[in-house]
């Protein structure tokens, strides 16, 4: 088959063109620097399939707005299959499945049971409840007049938003252990940029052995509740220990404690890592700072939060986040299989290929964003919404797995970043500062980014 912008047939097509690297490395260091900008510069040289040679092993990436739309549609759906991305993350659970990991029907199945707990209804009628979790948990770990490591302290904040939402209570003695097990996790098994024997470390293995011991725990919990929960207040624990019940076929037992843990996996390094780059994108652009300070100042002070209005009641902060999350995006491009040839940019995928989708290539592309690397957070109103355009804005992924946590992610994006510029001024450690970068596991700031509290503004 071929791809609707594809002329080609699948004789005809050749293999997309290999990207000129170093001998034997290829592109790999280039690629390890800048994942993101190394994909626009292949995607401006060699159009929209391309091939990459990391460490000898030869990458199939299709990228562009192509790519992203090719996600969306029935035969992105039929050309493209997730299990063997995920599927070693599965086994490390000893679990038989999971959502990131399945197609068709029993993907569809598996989303419906969790679309609830993953989505923002899951804390209906209770943001002010995760607004005061979170303002405690800056309170602690952010004191006036130290230097704040933010990637760690995002992710305690993430774990005590995550546990209070999902839970009722914050696993605060494990997070080192969760963060622990998701860099080995994420850096070995999925995006394999580190090598396979690192499973064997014993930290990995303490860490995980801890991780599971949190599994039961939830599960434990769960058991030992006196009376089921209220259908409004029902949680993602509750949705898939009902699923259990009601189809321990389709949720067996083996597979509850990757289910009950999934969402730190999910969420600890995505959005500890993009509210991190939206303290260095804002405390970066001064004129950005005052202008978000004053409208989370007057959300404040309106008193009780409307959650229907929440994120209408903050577009300068959203405009922000959505900027930041153009230019760190935590996931530069989606891994897939090749489910059947097809013919893509003209040039043929092979059935059983490891495909990289560069959704985020148009990012950074002057035709979707006008001088695409300034930092502009008007580019969302209703009047530019250059987002809006076919394929050009993807933070969140594309077609049938895109972010199932998106609208929570949101919420928990605005309301760390509307309650830390509330409470707190902030600077960066000097004035030239320039943030550097990690790849591994997810893109992000790196570990050394801090900041200074310098004083306090609200309480
Ligand atoms: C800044 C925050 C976040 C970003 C940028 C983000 C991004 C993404 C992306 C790009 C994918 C697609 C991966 C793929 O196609 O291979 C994804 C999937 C997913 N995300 Fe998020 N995510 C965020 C936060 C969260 C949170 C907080 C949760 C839940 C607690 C969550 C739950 C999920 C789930 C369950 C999937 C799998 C969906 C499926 O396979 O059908 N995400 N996310």
């Amino acid at each position: 088959m071929s791809t609707p912008e594809a002329a080609v047939s699948l004789a005809d097509a050749t293999p997309p063109p290999m990207v000129r690297g170093l001998p034997l490395i290829g592109s790999t260091l280039e690629m390890a620097a800048d994942p993101a900008r190394f994909f626009v510069k292949c995607y401006q040289e060699y159009g929209s399939a391309f091939r990459v040679n990391v460490f000898g092993n030869h990458l199939t990436v299709i990228a562009g707005a192509e790519a992203a739309n090719f996600m969306g549609t029935r035969e992105g759906k039929d050309c493209l299959r997730s299990r063997e991305a995920w599927e070693p993350l599965v086994k490390e659970f000893g679990a038989s499945k999971m959502l990131s990991a399945t197609d068709g029907e029993l993907h569809k199945q598996l989303r419906a049971i969790m679309k609830r707990g993953f989505s923002k209804e899951s804390i209906k009628g209770r943001y002010q409840e995760v607004l005061d979790i979170t303002a405690n948990s800056l309170d602690r770990d952010w004191k006036v007049g130290s230097m704040v490591p933010v990637v760690e302290a995002m992710q305690y904040l993430v774990v005590d938003q995550l546990g209070m939402v999902l839970t009722g209570k914050t696993p605060r003695e494990y997070v080192k252990d969760i963060r622990t097990t998701i860099l080995y996790i994420l850096n070995v098994l999925v995006t394999r940029q580190r090598p396979q024997f690192m499973m064997k470390f014993p930290e990995y293995k303490r860490a995980k052995a801890r991780m599971f011991e949190l599994g039961r725990q939830m599960i434990a919990d769960y058991r030992a509740k006196k009376s089921p929960t209220p259908e409004e207040y029902k949680t993602l624990i509750d949705d898939v220990m009902d699923a259990h019940a009601r189809d321990p076929e389709l949720v067996p037992e083996g597979d509850l404690i990757m289910l009950m843990t999934g969402p730190y996996v999910a969420g600890l390094d995505t959005v500890a890592n993009t509210t991190s780059a939206i303290v260095y994108t804002v405390l970066k652009h001064p004129g950005v700072l005052p202008r978000i300070q004053a409208e989370v100042d007057a959300f404040f002070a309106k008193g009780p939060v409307n959650e229907d209005e929440f994120m209408k009641s903050l577009p300068l902060l959203n405009g922000a986040i959505m900027e930041t999350m153009r230019l760190f995006p935590i996931a530069v491009a989606q891994i897939r299989t090749a489910n059947k040839d097809f013919v893509f940019g003209g040039h043929r995928i092979n059935e059983g290929e490891l495909i990289y989708l560069g959704t985020a290539v148009p990012h950074y592309q002057d035709q979707f964003y006008p001088d695409a690397e300034k930092f502009d957070i008007e580019r969302y109103t209703k009047e530019r919404a250059e987002h809006m355009q076919v394929g050009a804005y993807s933070p969140y992924g594309r077609g049938h797995h895109t972010c199932l946590g998106k609208s929570l992610a949101e919420v928990l994006l605005a309301m760390t970043m509307a309650q830390l510029f509330h409470r707190f001024d902030l600077e960066l450690p000097s004035p030239g500062y320039v943030l550097k970068t990690k790849t591994a596991p997810t893109p992000g700031p790196a570990m050394s980014f801090k900041v200074r509290v310098k004083g306090r503004r609200k309480s």
